[in-house]
């Protein structure tokens, strides 16, 4: 039975007993959001993250989701991803595409993945190119309150750092409040050159959902989540605060392990 309750700003925790029923509240809350958006506006529009995640969205592939959920009105995208060939080992979208991508009947025209032929900084410029054209389109909605596209859910995984998409502690990267898609190319963990949504793109989302597990990621959670106090390190994962958008962190209990307030009931 998985423990739910709401922290003050933080969004709502929904930590699990087991693998596998973390595996069927993030299918079933995927499932339920996709229905949720097809029937307000006709399209899923959904950003993957790479890494942990896509391991656990595996249940998606399974009786009974890949029947009922209408996969041919889902739109793909990546929060971040690796500057590398898609068929390198390396590529969140060849992670998602033998995790999830091809086992399931979704439009390959439909999967919005990097221009992988190019330098890290055309290859931002280009997604983000892409991504304004979905949204004249209106396949991606686009915020109430600044001009940021507004994804109907982005997943996103957290590092031992602190880090989510590629968004890493102290990084110039959090700063950018113009661009939707930025760059890096000193990744401090490899590869090093990346492209990633910016804070505004994250914070602009209709639902955000945060997917940790293991025991290495239990300091980081804490720091994320809990009060740390002003003189707290600042880590990207606590910059996660949607302005209108929901919140939801899907987590293990070993991941859960140094929260505060870990033993949550409704
Ligand atoms: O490098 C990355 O790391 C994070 C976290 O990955 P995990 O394997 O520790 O879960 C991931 O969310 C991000 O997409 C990826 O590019």
């Amino acid at each position: 039975m998985a423990l739910s309750g709401a922290q003050k700003d933080r969004g709502e925790l929904r930590i699990h007993e087991s693998m596998d029923e973390l595996k069927t509240d993030l299918a079933d809350y995927i499932a339920e959001l996709s229905d949720v958006s097809l029937k307000e506006r006709g399209f899923f529009a959904i950003a993957l993250s790479g890494g942990s995640l896509i391991g656990l969205l595996g249940k998606l592939c399974e009786s009974p989701y890949n029947k009922t959920v209408d996969w041919s009105k889902w739109y793909i995208f990546w929060a971040d991803e690796r500057v590398v060939a898609k068929n390198h080992a390396d590529s969140n979208y060849k992670l998602a595409k033998d995790g999830l991508l091809s086992k399931v009947p979704i439009v390959p025209s439909h999967v919005h993945s990097i221009n992988d032929s190019v330098s890290a900084e055309e290859a931002a410029d280009d997604y983000e190119f892409v991504i304004r054209q979905l949204v004249k389109t209106h396949v991606v909605n686009v915020s109430e309150i600044n001009d940021c596209p507004k994804f109907d859910l982005i997943l996103l995984g957290l590092g031992p750092d602190g880090h989510i998409a590629s968004l890493f502690p102290n990084h110039s990267a959090l700063d950018e409040r113009e661009e939707w898609v930025t760059f890096i190319t000193d990744s401090p963990k490899p590869p090093p050159e990346r492209i990633t949504f910016t804070l505004p793109v994250i914070n602009s989302a209709s639902n955000v959902a945060v997917v940790v597990t293991g025991e290495g990621k239990a300091e980081a959670l804490h720091l994320a989540i809990d009060e740390v106090g002003p003189d707290g390190p600042l880590i990207p994962a606590r910059m996660v605060q949607p302005a209108i958008g929901k919140l939801v962190w899907f987590l293990d209990k070993q991941a859960a392990s140094k929260l505060e307030n870990s033993n949550l009931n409704n």
